[in-house]
């Protein structure tokens, strides 16, 4: 499913955090939101989720748009947010239970999404224990799985390494890709850290607001002369500066 933000633009009182941000997403790609602290990640993830309000623009998922249809659109999205948000005295099926009650699925479809996304996520041994008990890594494919239960087109992480050691952040990352290439998921992952974005990753450059750049990391690089993605980066941010 094709995704558009459309000129969004977002103020706090009356300082500007987003500012004309406009992109597409294309369907079944991984794409990388990058940009550095305070960059505005999390208040456009806010506006995408309806955590926060659109005050301008619009983002059309499939042609529906999240202004005027926003059940609608809500039903396509899944969200991983970048503070836990799992319940941990609850055991990993009670948290994805609980979640396909209020996507309002059967007994019997949640039974069989949750055993299906305990499956995937390779989490089936750990399905009766507490969340308290699991470590960061586990936590957050329980996040994902409970992000899929209602099976949607566009999933949005923010900062889903945060906290993770090396290694678990470099599997995590594998595993959404995988995700991705799998069921087709059209995947919008943000975060800060170069290392998790690949040359061939559709990369959205974020800074103070702006979008300075939506294209490969390829073309990235290509444009801007950078020998990595690394280099384009710091390019991009020091002239946005200037
Ligand atoms: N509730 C708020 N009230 C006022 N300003 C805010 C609020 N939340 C965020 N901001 C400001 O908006 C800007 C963008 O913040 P945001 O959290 O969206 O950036 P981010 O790219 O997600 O950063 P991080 O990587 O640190 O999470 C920052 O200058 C921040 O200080």
């Amino acid at each position: 499913m094709n995704v558009e933000a459309r000129d969004i633009g977002y103020r706090y009182r009356r300082h500007p955090v987003l500012q004309e941000v406009s992109f597409t997403l294309a369907s079944g790609r991984f794409h990388a939101l990058l940009g550095p602290n305070g960059a505005g990640k999390s208040t456009l993830f806010g506006l995408m989720t309806r955590l926060l309000a659109l005050q301008q623009g619009d983002l059309l998922l499939g042609g529906r748009s999240l202004k005027r249809q926003p059940a609608a659109v809500m039903r396509y999205l899944g969200v991983v947010f970048q503070h836990n948000a799992l319940d941990l005295d609850l055991s990993v099926t009670q948290n994805l239970r609980y979640h396909a009650a209020l996507h309002g699925l059967s007994p019997r479809q949640a039974r069989q999404r949750c055993d299906e996304e305990l499956e995937r996520q390779q989490l089936v041994e750990h399905s009766r224990t507490p969340v308290r008990r699991l470590n960061g890594g586990h936590r957050r494919r329980v996040e994902i799985a409970r992000a899929l239960l209602h099976r949607p087109a566009l999933l949005l992480l923010d900062e889903p390494t945060a906290g993770l050691d090396l290694d678990s952040r470099a599997a995590l990352n594998a595993h959404v890709r995988e995700l991705c290439r799998e069921r087709g998921l059209t995947v919008l992952w943000a975060t800060h850290l170069i290392e998790e974005v690949a040359p061939q990753d559709q990369v959205m450059v974020l800074h103070r607001g702006r979008l300075l750049a939506a294209e490969s990391g390829e073309a990235l690089c290509r444009h801007h002369g950078g020998a990595s993605l690394t280099e384009t980066f710091n390019t991009l941010t020091r002239e946005a500066v200037a």
